[in-house]
């Protein structure tokens, strides 16, 4: 039984992660972190998750539930991130990142963390979007050399709070190994007013922020005569939240290393 303790456990993710942890017959719910200064500090989780009590109260700090939990799951924001890896590192724990947004600076230090815990860091942990990315390495392969112009467009609901998507990134740096086109250099996320014609080897990325969207993205190979379209619709959280429960039974049994959900799915 793998003792997972949830970081984030009122917002979004946090609380369908609460459910899947409940849903999973091989995890058990160790704890449940929020905001320290947080009203919610001692409320049970499951109510929170709204799913009914569940005799486990949110802490404001790691420090509270060290004994309790194996592996700990954080959705939640760049530094609060790289603070619980440091935390994990520190007192022998495994982690499972699912955090987004995070700059250069950001990833190097979580890169750092690689020989010193166990981690899996994926920017979407659902099985669909995962062997997408399979499938757009393919795609970039075949078709970005013979004129296809590639677009790659992410629509999320209204409270995303960084841009593009690290799916829609990805799926970016995806394409851009396996056609050698440093995304650094061939990226293009802008464009506004009198920028000129497209060139021909540039990625665009294009973003969508409105209402309740759970996750969508589309990469359109576009050329004379022809569209291929490549899309993943998220329809419920519930897809992440279970990819990342496994992420976590996962890497209870793995070595120090930061791990993507390639390597938990075997793909
Ligand atoms: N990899 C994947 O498959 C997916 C990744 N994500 C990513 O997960 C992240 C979270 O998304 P989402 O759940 O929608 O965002 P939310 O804003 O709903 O949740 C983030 C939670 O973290 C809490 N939080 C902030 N600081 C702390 C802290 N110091 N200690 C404990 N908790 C803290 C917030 O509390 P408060 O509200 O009080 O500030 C909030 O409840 C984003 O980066 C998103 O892109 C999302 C879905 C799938
Ligand atoms: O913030 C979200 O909601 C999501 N974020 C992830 C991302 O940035 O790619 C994954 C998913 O699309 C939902």
């Amino acid at each position: 039984m793998t003792r997972i303790a949830i970081v984030g456990v009122a917002g979004r993710m946090g609380r369908t992660l609460v459910n899947a942890v409940q849903q999973d017959a091989e995890a058990t719910l160790a704890g449940g972190i929020v905001e320290p200064g947080s009203s919610l500090v001692g409320a049970d989780i499951g109510e929170l998750a709204g799913i009914g009590k569940l005799g486990v109260t949110a802490a404001d700090s790691l420090g509270a539930i060290v004994d309790d939990f194996d592996v700990l799951i954080d959705f939640t924001a760049p530094r609060v991130t790289l603070a619980n890896l440091a935390f994990c590192a520190e007192h022998g724990k495994r982690i499972v990142i699912g955090t987004t947004g995070l700059d250069d600076a950001e990833l190097a230090e979580l890169d750092g963390y690689g020989d010193r815990v166990p981690m899996v860091f994926a920017p979407n942990m659902s099985v669909g979007v995962n062997l997408t990315l399979k499938l757009l390495e393919t795609a970039a392969r075949a078709l970005g050399d013979e004129g296809y112009d590639i677009e790659v467009i992410e629509s999320h609901h209204r409270h995303k709070v960084d841009a593009p998507s690290g799916t829609a990134l990805k799926m970016g740096e995806v394409m851009a190994d396996a056609l050698e086109r440093p995304l650094k250099e061939y990226g293009v996320f802008e464009r506004v007013g009198q920028c000129g014609p497209r060139t021909d080897k540039e990625i665009g990325f294009a973003t969508v922020r409105a209402g309740d969207i759970v996750g969508e993205h589309t990469v359109m190979f576009a050329t004379e005569g022809e569209r291929i379209e490549i899309t993943h619709k998220a329809s419920s959280r519930m897809t992440f939240a279970k990819g990342a429960v496994r992420a976590a039974r996962w890497v209870a049994g793995q070595g120090n290393g930061r791990y993507a959900m390639q390597d938990v799915l075997g793909l």
